[in-house]
């Protein structure tokens, strides 16, 4: 079973990575039992030696006592060590669960939600979850629970202190119900000024170059300025009022326990309670509600990963990806497309409808059009990356669909108009990062990418670091090796947009006689082209025009067609008997097919 197959069949959604850990929790919450009834350990002393001690003088009473609460307080730190390192521990559990799963709804987000997506970042969303489930916020919410225990026996020594603590303890629930209420939106807010600053932030890096070239760095410096003053202005609001209501609590808490000191020393006047229960009281009251102030200084980070998570599951919702059952064989003999619709990912609108044609294996497919008319959106519609709103693309009958990515992936060669390699070796990046190098592959690709010699001659061959995306390359030398990642392993449909926009003439001829090769191999090869090199490979042509199909058939039928109704000469190069070529014109023409230089 190959790697996205497991990946998709055992992907588990965030509460299946939160239930597994069912069981941790469960030992959590046990532990957490025994260390509330641990805490009594100092009020308890206090009031033995209060009520005790003091009373009979005893000094073996009090090294009996003292021994005891010295056992007990070292049985208190083992067990909060032992919850603390199993909490971590969960935390990590359930990031490494979830961790292949956002990794891959990364990947999907640019694919199903377009622009859209720009904001949603489910990998950025796990850390936020991993601050909380890795902090100190899951002990105090484990914490708060026991809090019934302490206000229990408060009652046990006093009915009217008891009365005084519960008073308290729902005036202090109230103000922890009044914070959550009052700091979900800053909380979202804040997560949204995040990504906007963080989305400045990689923009201007990417294009560093272009910054600095076309003096934008003022610009952009101050875009980034105005996108961190609204983060900070965010960041403001929700940490005032995360901060206003964890001092009111804890100054409310303060209060109630010199409150219940107060009615137990009125209660001991009246000498219904002894001085030990009057602070016993007091230390039990504040201590049932520590955990309340504790979690409370943890509620923004609480809001923001309540908030990645339901926008972790969001992104996840309908990313099933589950292999087919049935393992199809690769595609060998057709490519049928009949009447597709596309649209970018996350749009309405098509970009490009009623395109219909049929190839099978070996032949050789041009794609012209002018700029802007669909045909950068037609190849992506041909290897799956943008959906197909109507019409279906079927390989030996059936649709992509039914292969799962990985296998399919092997039948396709795809080289985008903006090759982008990936950082790792050449050598990698030709192979397509294979976890199983093959060699003979890798050599039979770049010889018919015809980089061999380009890259033998570079000091470290083949295993040249490439840098990210290719950066360390020149354009040329990245689209002769985008060119050989496309070709390797002989895949059955190649579809190359603008292969040699960026080559030179050495670089086409190569591109022409690789296009007839893999033909002669039995593939199909589609080249989108404004430069008729690039179609010279093929037999047959389409034409795209304003989103539509216009034409489709044998080149030499169809760029007469396509020339004389609208006045735009064939170009030079091109088999259209009797038309004479205008290079010009046809740069700038409807139907833009630029002759080669
Ligand atoms: N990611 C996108 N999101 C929204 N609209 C898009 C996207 N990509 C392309 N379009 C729109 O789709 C239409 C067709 O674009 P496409 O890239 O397919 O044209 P093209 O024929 O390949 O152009 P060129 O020759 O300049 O590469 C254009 O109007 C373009 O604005």
């Amino acid at each position: 079973m190959s790697s996205l197959q497991s990946l998709s069949t055992q992907r588990p959604l965030v509460s299946e990575a939160f239930g597994a850990s069912r069981s941790g929790y469960a030992g959590v919450g046990v532990l957490s039992l025994v260390i509330n009834l641990l805490m009594l350990t100092g009020p308890m002393f206090m009031l033995q030696i209060y009520d005790r001690v003091l009373a009979s003088h005893s000094v073996p009473t009090l090294v009996i006592i003292a021994s005891f609460t010295g056992i007990l307080y070292l049985f208190f730190a083992l067990l909060e060590g032992i919850r603390a390192r199993g909490l971590s521990r969960i935390s990590q559990e359930i990031d490494a669960r979830l961790s292949r799963t956002a990794f891959l709804a990364n990947l999907r987000v640019p694919l199903r939600m377009g622009n859209t997506g720009k904001n949603v970042d489910p990998i950025r969303d796990l850390e936020t979850m991993r601050q909380f489930w890795g902090g100190q916020g899951p002990a105090a919410l484990f914490d708060i629970p026991w809090m019934p225990i302490y206000l229990g026996l408060v009652f046990v020594l006093h009915f009217w202190l008891g009365i005084l603590a519960l008073a308290g303890a729902v005036i202090i629930l109230s103000l922890v119900l009044a914070n959550e209420f009052m700091s979900r939106a800053p909380a979202k807010e804040l997560a949204a000024q995040n990504a906007q600053r963080s989305n400045t932030r990689t923009g201007a890096r990417r294009n560093a170059e272009v910054v600095r070239a076309l003096g934008m760095s003022s610009t952009l410096t101050n875009k980034w300025d105005e996108a961190n003053a609204r983060f900070y202005d965010a960041q403001t609001k929700a940490g005032d009022r995360a901060s206003l209501f964890a001092t009111a609590i804890k100054a409310f808490r303060f209060l109630l326990g010199s409150a219940v000191l107060a009615v137990g020393a009125w209660l001991a006047i009246l000498q219904e309670v002894s001085p030990g229960v009057m602070i016993a009281a007091s230390i039990i009251t504040s201590r049932a509600l520590s955990p309340v102030e504790q979690a409370v200084g943890q509620w923004r980070v609480f809001i923001a990963a309540r908030q990645a998570r339901a926008r972790l599951e969001k992104a996840l919702e309908g990313l099933d990806e589950s292999a087919p059952e049935t393992e199809l064989p690769l595609p060998s003999k057709t490519l049928n497309v009949q009447q597709i619709a596309t649209a970018p990912p996350g749009a309405r609108a098509v970009t490009l409808a009623g395109v219909n044609f049929e190839l099978k294996a070996g032949d050789g497919m041009g794609i012209i059009g002018p700029s802007g008319s669909g045909k950068t959106s037609l190849v992506r519609a041909l290897v799956g990356v943008w959906p197909i709103h109507r019409g279906s693309v079927r390989l030996d009958g059936a649709e992509l669909g039914q292969w799962s990515e990985d296998r399919l992936g092997t039948a396709i060669g795809y080289l985008p108009q903006d090759v982008e390699l990936f950082d790792g070796t050449i050598a990698e990046n030709i192979s397509r990062f294979a976890p199983e190098r093959n060699d003979e592959k890798i050599l039979e690709a770049a010889q018919l990418a015809n980089v061999h010699e380009l890259v033998t001659g570079l000091t470290d061959g083949y295993d040249t670091q490439v840098g990210e995306g290719g950066a360390l390359l020149s354009a040329g030398q990245r689209q002769r090796i985008g060119l050989a990642r496309a070709l390797y392993d002989s895949p059955f449909l190649i579809v190359l947009d603008e292969p040699n926009s960026n080559l030179d003439a050495e670089g086409e001829a190569a591109l022409t006689r690789a296009i007839k090769l893999m033909r002669q191999n039995g593939s199909i090869v589609i080249v989108v082209a404004h430069r008729p090199s690039a179609i010279s490979a093929v037999e047959l042509l389409l034409v795209v025009k304003d989103g539509q199909q216009a034409a489709f058939g044998p080149k030499e039928e169809v760029l007469p067609k396509i020339s004389a109704p609208t006045g735009v000469p064939a170009p030079a190069g091109a088999p259209a008997p009797g038309t004479k070529p205008a290079p010009a014109a046809a740069k700038t023409g409807p139907l833009s097919v630029v002759p080669h230089a």
